[in-house]
């Protein structure tokens, strides 16, 4: 017998095999499962949702670029009004779409627990605040929560405006050319981050914020790729392929920023210097303590980005939150470890990790769209400069927290901004039992992935008129006042809303004011141009392509 004849052998001999082996452990699996997730099949029968293949549901939605994806998903939710069922292979996911259904969801202590996809995260943000559950999400929570109350944050206002300036300075190299804001608004978020939560001086950091930022947007793109592609799922295929090889080099630049960030933090800490926040510069200084206390909210029906009827851990009255508990967040997070077993060390990486990903990339994202809406939408953009004029008139002082009590229409452009752009466009947690919905029928079983598909939410006709189109009155009182609580979301909302709800919203308004007292934006691309991708957050897959035009001398 010659070579290729005894290749030909095995080869067919394998073939065979694979078929006598292979296709029976398929269906003998596929049987097993069915079984074994009765509840889960029969319940999710009565579900609304398109028809899928045998075996892989609706797995072939998920094929093709990430704005193919984001678009064929939102395409079913106009055949599916408030829920939708979608198969990938044996995972089942249900998507929200009414806020009657959010709130069952979102403000429930019981269905606290994060979707299995979170666990991709893992390697990177360990057990940090984000996909933590139980007990220890409980505790670290309470820690945490106090460290972003008002009090804390009104005493990061003069570094937000130290870095925004800078952020000025960097983006006039720009000025009349086309460019992609997204790296300045990334970079300026880091860096603030830094400088505020963490406490430490990014001059002390030797390596860049900008590296740091680029390598976490890398990062999100493979995570979005092990979401939507079922290979990379298990972690020993991953592995073996070259987004495993990519994702380590990646964990390795963020994990030595975060690493030297905690360092550094304790060794100021050991020396005494304590409740501390880098340096500012004398000409930005404001005087908070002279500042009016007030909570007041800015846009009526909304208070820092979240309706007023929806109270959190955040909202408590800054009077309750005592002297001692009035410490940035990576102070308090060392005291607590050197008073007690409250929080390792391993811990405290991981909560700055998580802070570090969750704070950055998503107001990144925030003020790029706003940037880009801006520039899409000349006639709006005028009142907002109209206002910047009124409130600052020709001066360039740096703003203070009374300033952005003033900032009424530019809040409601960041609203308005974060319900037609919300950057993070679902939210996913894990049903540990069946929960029966607000209306109709449906059930959602145990075991499922449920998503509250916020991004539908926010566009849905019956709420919003005109819902695709960008309306900052959809801010006016008259408006708010008849929405249901939950049909603005981008913070989420009850237990697990976002810890950064009121850091975010005040860094916004610092870091867009200051650039809008100094540039027109302006760009050739209007609002049906962009192509959206939701890579856990949403972004322009094209970027955020925008052109600077001065208004003055700079603001500095
Ligand atoms: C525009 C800016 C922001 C938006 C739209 C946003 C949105 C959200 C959303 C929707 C969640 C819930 C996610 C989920 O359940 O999967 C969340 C959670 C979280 N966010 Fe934000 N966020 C923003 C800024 C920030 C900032 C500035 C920080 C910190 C400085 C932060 C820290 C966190 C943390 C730690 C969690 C997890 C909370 C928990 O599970 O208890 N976020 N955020």
């Amino acid at each position: 017998m010659s070579v290729s004849a005894t290749e030909n052998v095995i080869l067919y001999t394998t073939f065979h095999l694979f078929g006598f082996l292979f296709i029976p452990f398929v269906i003998f699996s596929f049987i097993y499962w069915r079984r074994s997730q009765r509840n889960l099949i029969l319940l999710s029968e009565k579900l609304p949702g398109p028809k899928g293949w045998p075996i892989i549901g609706n797995a072939l939605d998920f094929i093709g670029t990430s704005p193919d994806i984001f678009s064929t998903i939102y395409k079913h939710t106009y055949n599916y009004d408030r829920v939708l069922r979608i198969w990938i292979g044996p995972k089942l996911l249900v998507f929200l779409m009414d806020p009657r259904d959010a709130e069952l969801i979102l403000s429930s202590h019981v269905h606290i627990d994060k979707s299995a996809e979170y666990k991709f995260f893992k390697p990177w943000l360990g057990n940090g605040l984000l996909i933590s559950t139980g007990q220890k999400w409980r505790s670290h929570r309470k820690l945490i929560a106090p460290t972003f109350h008002l009090n804390v944050l009104k005493g990061f206002i003069d570094l937000f405006n130290v870095n925004s300036r800078g952020t000025v300075e960097k983006m006039k190299r720009e000025e009349g050319k086309t460019f992609d804001c997204h790296d300045y608004m990334s970079e300026a978020t880091v860096e603030m981050l830094l400088e505020t939560a963490m406490g430490v001086s990014k001059t002390t950091q030797d390596q860049s914020g900008f590296e740091y930022a680029m390598a976490v947007m890398k990062m999100c793109d493979i995570l979005h790729l092990r979401h939507t592609k079922l290979w990379l799922r298990p972690d020993w295929l991953f592995n073996l392929t070259k987004y495993g090889k990519i994702q380590k080099n990646l964990l390795n630049v963020i994990h030595e920023l975060t690493r030297k960030v905690v360092k550094n933090k304790k060794e100021y800490f050991n020396k005494g210097m304590r409740g501390m926040t880098a340096e500012i510069p004398h000409e930005v200084k404001t005087n908070v303590n002279k500042e009016s206390d007030t909570l007041k909210t800015v846009v009526d029906g909304i208070s820092f980005g979240q309706s007023i009827g929806l109270k959190d851990d955040l909202d408590v009255d800054d009077n309750d939150v005592g002297e001692k508990r009035r410490m940035a967040f990576l102070d308090l997070m060392i005291e607590a470890s050197n008073n007690g077993a409250t929080i390792t060390d391993e811990e405290i990486k991981e909560q700055v990790d998580t802070i570090m990903f969750e704070g950055h990339d998503t107001t990144a994202a925030g003020s790029s769209f706003f940037l880009s809406l801006m520039a899409a939408h000349p006639e709006i953009q005028e009142k907002v400069i109209k206002e910047m004029d009124e409130v600052f008139g020709d001066s360039d002082r740096p703003a203070t927290f009374a300033d952005t009590l003033e900032m009424k229409y530019l809040e409601r452009c960041i609203l308005e901004t974060l319900r037609i752009y919300p950057p993070v466009p679902i939210i996913a947690r894990q049903l540990k039992q069946n929960v029966k919905l607000t209306n109709g029928d449906y059930i959602l079983p145990a075991g499922c992935t449920v998503i509250v598909a916020t991004y539908k939410i926010h566009r849905r006709a019956d709420i919003y008129p005109n819902p695709d189109q960008f309306d900052p009155d959809n801010f006016l009182p008259e408006r708010t006042s008849v929405r249901h609580y939950y049909a603005f979301i981008p913070f989420s909302a009850g237990p697990r809303s976002c810890v950064g709800r009121k850091y975010a919203m005040l860094k916004l308004k610092i870091l867009l004011s200051t650039i809008m007292r100094n540039f027109r934006i302006k760009s050739d691309l209007n609002e049906n141009d962009f192509q959206l991708q939701g890579d856990i957050i949403l972004k322009r897959a094209e970027g955020f392509k925008i052109r600077l035009e001065s208004r003055r001398p700079l603001a500095l």
